[in-house]
This record gives structure tokens, C-alpha cells and sequence, in this order.
């Protein structure tokens, strides 16, 4: 099946922390692209990826950066899909720059951001599907069982408090 989602992160040390949105569309059946692609590093492949995109059949842009985290503003800068933000966690600030140089877009051009690390990771990819099942009401009866199997789970967890 064509990728319905791109995944993309600066460098490969980030995949530790995007293999978790990618385990979820996994885990959702939403067909995924992953790829290495750097807004510093490889400028020009960073261009042509986000501006192609939407032309492949891609729906979504999930982009995960760390430090100074360009890579998903710019991808957004180049493209009108839908972008969402990894701050993937940075050893020297505890991704708090990722965080900030994400999250703090201009007036315009929009980055849906989530949170620093692993968990972050693992909710971009659950936004991601939720805004392709918007038109895939297959895709929405898979997110609504997940949804309350973890309510269910939070529910039994009342019982490990002893
Ligand atoms: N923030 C960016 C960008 C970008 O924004 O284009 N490209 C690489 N990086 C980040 O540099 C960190 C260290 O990368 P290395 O581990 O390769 O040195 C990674 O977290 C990556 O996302």
C-alpha cells in the first residue's frame, strides 16, 4: 500500500525515539514511510522531500528533530500538510531546546507539537492517524477500540493499588 504517512527525523540517533510513532502505525495498519532528512544536513533533500509530498499520496508529515530543531519548521514552511513536531530529547538541555524551537512557529505557518521524547513520539503518531480517519471510518472504529481499551486498562489499574 502507498504511505499514507511520512516520517522523517534529523539523523538516525532520533530513531530511538521515532520508532515509537512508527510502532503505533504499525500497531494501527496506517501505511508509513521513514526517512532520514535533515534541515541542516541535507538542505536541498529536505526541499524536494516536503515539497513532493503531497503529490506521493503522502496525508500527514510526522517530523522529529533534536536540539536545534529546524527540521519540522521548515518542512512545514514548504509544504501545506499537515506537519507534527517531535522534540526529540537533546543530552545537553533534556529537549527542552527541541521543544521550544518546534513549538514556537510565526503566525502562518503551522507545526502541530507534542511532547519531548518517547511519549511525544508515540502521540504523533496516534494525531496523525486520528486526522486521516477523519475520512476512514474503518481507521476511526480501530482508534475509538484503542481509546477504550485504555480506558479499560486505567479502570483495572485501580486494582494494583495495594
Ligand atoms: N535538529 C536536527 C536537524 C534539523 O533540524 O534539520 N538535523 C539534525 N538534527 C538533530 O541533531 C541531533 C544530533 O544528531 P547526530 O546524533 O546525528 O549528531 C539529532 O537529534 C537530530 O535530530
Amino acid at each position: 500500500m502507498n504511505p499514507k504517512i511520512g516520517v522523517i527525523m534529523g539523523s538516525s540517533s532520533d530513531w530511538e525515539t521515532m520508532k515509537h510513532a512508527c510502532d503505533i502505525l504499525d500497531e494501527l495498519q496506517v501505511p508509513y514511510e521513514k526517512k532520514v532528512v535533515s534541515a541542516h544536513r541535507t538542505p536541498d533533500l529536505m526541499f524536494e522531500y516536503a515539497e513532493a509530498a503531497r503529490g506521493r499520496g503522502i496525508q500527514v508529515i510526522i517530523a522529529g528533530a533534536g536540539g536545534a530543531a529546524h527540521l519540522p519548521g521548515m518542512v512545514a514552511a514548504k509544504t501545506t500538510l499537515p506537519v507534527i513536531g517531535v522534540p526529540v530529547q537533546s543530552r545537553a538541555l533534556n529537549g527542552l531546546d527541541s521543544l521550544l524551537s518546534i513549538v514556537q512557529m510565526p503566525g502562518g505557518v503551522p507545526v502541530a507539537t507534542v511532547a519531548i521524547g518517547k511519549a511525544g513520539a508515540t502521540n504523533a503518531g496516534l494525531l496523525a492517524a486520528q486526522i486521516l480517519s477523519i475520512t476512514d471510518a474503518e481507521l476511526a472504529n480501530i482508534l475509538d477500540a484503542r481509546r477504550e481499551m485504555t480506558k479499560q486498562q486505567v479502570l483495572e489499574s485501580t486494582g494494583d493499588l495495594v
